[in-house]
């Protein structure tokens, strides 16, 4: 194994046009040395210039130029790394330049990050990451470019990433807040909104911050009715999950090619998501369960298909509703074969009869609670994103409220611990339609949330503080999230 294969860091912390292949970029030329710098290089110029998604381009990219495991493997971790810790990366390099990061050349500063990054959190040997860094530069751009960015790069290489975040951060003492931000890159305001749903479990800042950095494995989903967890497990060498009794952890390996999965019999599916679907089956009704189900945001389907999947032990339905033409084409896709009518419409008036016995709302949401599958997320959310998605939040309840039958439950959930996303949003639908909220807790002992009733006959089941969800005491290592 070269230096350059094993990071070192990682354990310890912790789509449109825009996502179609990179364009070529300005001299075509050395994949053939470094194809896996070249690729990385190639996705964070995509993310940086189009918008696009990391994790949508990269993979494309990777079967695109046939890059074998190995080479694969190193593109992925500095993509992501680099992607991931943009904004520390960015003031070492500002300092290490003498300058703002917006005044070097985007396509340098590409190149910059990826260096830094391998200097700072991985084993690269340092002279490989400046000298592959500098061929990069100087074969699409000259010996110019390419002795700028060797300069910067010797002197991030100059200092540990310890070091720099001493000379860097905020004073932990003072700002503690700021300091874990600026050690875990993350935006301040993402560090503050998470201390703030942490509330007196503040204290937890650090691994929380730690977590979105750690390597996300893949979370299967037994398709109940059709193979258990065990025999999921069994099958794909894989390790049952902790929280959910559908849920299968794989470490290695595209699941894609697992013949489970090509089969229908299980999918992909974060464990919290799971917790999620399970929970609104769960909830007590007042009276009978008629098998009337409505999912209210439904795509890309992936709860829709397990509620489908449970539904269909006991012979019910769901209804499930989205408004995004290609995103419902998804749910049409992820539920074949199971008792799903799909719906495309606006949650807030899907033109649906009324008397639902459950209901989920899995609302539209800054997903600041999965940012550890969105490696750039956190760079490009504003908190000034909230304030629309609040709105539609809590008009999607208040419609999800209306179709829910006196006794029914509706499940309420986001991917974000954003409490105006979250506690605030539920808050307001006590207040103004009377409902009561349940303990979901009763059903996931160990990974739910404070209790909620509702009142005048109808339920609302929240799952508000999925805070909890995310950030459970829990003896486990990592954290489910959902999304
Ligand atoms: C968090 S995702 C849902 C994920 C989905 N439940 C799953 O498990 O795959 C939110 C979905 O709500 C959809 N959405 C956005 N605005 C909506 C609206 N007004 N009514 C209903 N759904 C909406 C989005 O297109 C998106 O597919």
């Amino acid at each position: 194994m070269t230096e350059s294969r094993r990071p070192a860091r990682r354990s310890q912390r912790g789509p449109g046009d825009r996502n179609s292949k990179p364009r070529q970029t300005r001299r075509p030329s050395q994949s053939a040395v470094d194809p896996a710098r070249t690729a990385a290089r190639d996705v964070l110029r995509a993310v940086r210039e189009r918008d696009a998604y990391a994790n949508l381009v990269l993979p494309a990219l990777l079967r695109e130029r046939k890059l074998d495991t190995r080479d694969a493997a190193l593109a992925t971790e500095l993509t992501y790394g680099a992607a991931r810790a943009q904004g520390l990366l960015d003031a070492v390099i500002a300092s290490a330049a003498d300058r703002p990061v917006d005044e070097i050349d985007g396509a340098l500063l590409d190149v910059l990050r990826l260096g830094t990054y391998q200097l700072l959190r991985t084993r690269v040997a340092p002279h490989a990451a400046v000298a592959t860094s500098v061929d990069l530069v100087r074969t699409e751009f000259g010996s110019g470019r390419a002795g700028f960015v060797n300069a910067v790069l010797r002197r991030v290489g100059e200092k540990t990433e310890e070091q720099w975040i001493e000379q860097l951060a905020p004073d932990p003492e003072r700002d503690p807040v700021g300091h874990l931000a600026f050690r875990y890159a993350h935006p301040l305001w993402i560090a503050q909104a998470f201390a703030h749903a942490l509330g007196a479990d503040a204290g937890e800042l650090d691994r929380v911050l730690a977590a979105d950095d750690a390597r996300p494995i893949v979370h299967l989903v037994a398709r109940p009715g059709v193979i258990t967890a065990e025999e999921l497990a069994l099958v794909t060498g894989g390790e049952l999950g902790p929280w959910s009794p559908y849920a299968v952890h794989l470490e290695h390996g595209d699941p894609g090619r697992l013949e489970p999965v090509r089969d229908g019999m299980a999918a992909v599916q974060d464990e919290g998501s799971q917790l999620v679907a399970r929970a609104l089956t769960l909830a007590p009704l007042d009276g009978e369960d008629h098998g009337r189900w409505l999912d209210l945001c439904a795509g890309p389907g992936g709860k829709a298909a397990l509620l489908g999947a449970l539904a269909a032990l006991d012979g019910f339905s769901v209804d499930a509703v989205e408004p995004v033409e290609h995103r419902a084409d998804l749910v049409r896709k992820t539920t074949r074969d199971l008792p799903v009518a799909v719906r495309v419409a606006d949650g807030r008036n899907p033109g649906l009869d009324a008397g639902y016995d459950r209901i989920l709302v899995d609302a539209p949401c800054t997903g600041l609670g999965a940012l550890r599958r969105r490696p750039e997320a956190r760079w490009r959310r504003q908190p000034s994103d909230i304030a629309d998605l609040v709105r539609l939040q809590k008009e999607l309840l208040t419609s999800a409220i209306e179709l829910v039958r006196p006794g029914g439950v509706v499940l309420y959930a986001t991917c974000s611990p954003h409490v105006s996303e979250t506690v605030a949003v539920v808050a307001d639908a006590i207040r103004r339609h009377g409902v009561e909220q349940l303990d979901t807790r009763e059903h996931h002992a160990h990974v739910s949330t404070p209790p909620m009733r509702c009142g005048v006959g109808r339920w609302v089941g929240v799952c508000p503080n999925v805070t909890r969800i995310l950030l459970p005491k829990l003896d486990d290592d990592a954290y489910p999230s959902t999304g």
